[in-house]
């Protein structure tokens, strides 16, 4: 698959998200769109109101990436409100063939996330279930933090167990996607890069997400994968 750009508001104006998005409409692929609890992670952000209010107003689809301690309960609202893609943590989640298989149900593509230190040995059977496997590339809860290298093996070893069972299966990486760590990203299997403050912190959002995309697609283009 072509490489996708999924900003992140998080890195937005939150007393102007609908400009906001407004800015990277023509550029990007997604609205990458961070909930959190304050349980699962320590920072608390927004919710089922206000992407139904995106919804309204966002000509992309909503990547819904969900930081909460019982997405069980939430993520088929988010699906059933309209959300292009949710995600759910495989560290939060107590049924997620349940959930995922649901969020599909409910038209929307299924994510799974795991955090920096969550192995994806051992998730190859669920790989059947979801659309998209979310690697965070920081600990979550924090927009503007440092890119962790630590994690660019095992975005390697996710694209060799999804080539490996032939699905088309989306692998995203999410926290501190730059300029400068963009290709490492694109070279070992990544496909979709959730950035935030390397687009909302930029002089112009549009160009910044431009860029971002062709850097992703030359270094797909020359990719081993
Ligand atoms: O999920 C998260 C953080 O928990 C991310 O989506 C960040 O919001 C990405 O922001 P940058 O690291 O690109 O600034
Ligand atoms: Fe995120």
């Amino acid at each position: 698959m072509a490489p996708q750009i999924s900003p992140s508001i998080l890195s937005a104006d939150f007393a102007r998200l609908a400009e906001d998005v407004a800015l990277i409409a023509d550029a990007a692929d997604w609205v990458h769109v961070d909930v959190m609890d304050n349980h699962f992670v320590p920072n608390l952000t927004l919710g089922l109101p206000v992407v139904e209010a995106l919804l309204k107003t966002s000509a992309l689809p909503l990547d819904c990436h969900l930081m909460i301690e019982d997405p069980d309960r939430w993520a088929p609202q988010y699906a059933e409100a309209g959300a292009g893609s949710v995600t759910i943590h495989a560290e939060a989640a107590k049924a997620p063939i349940r959930t995922l298989r649901t969020i599909r149900a409910e038209g929307a593509r299924a994510g799974l996330g795991v955090n920096p230190a969550t192995p994806v040995d051992g998730l190859e059977d669920l790989l059947g279930e979801i659309d998209m496997l979310l690697l965070m590339t920081v600990e979550p809860g924090f927009g503007g933090q440092r890119f962790l290298d630590v994690v660019l093996p095992k975005v390697r070893r996710a694209r060799e167990l999804i080539k490996g069972r032939d699905l088309p299966v989306w692998l995203q990486v999410d926290g501190g996607v730059s300029a400068e760590t963009i290709e490492r990203c694109a070279d070992a299997g990544a496909d979709v890069f959730v950035a935030g403050s390397a687009v909302y912190g930029a002089q112009d959002p549009a160009e910044a997400v431009r860029k971002l995309k062709s850097q992703a697609e030359a270094a797909t283009a020359g990719a081993a994968w």
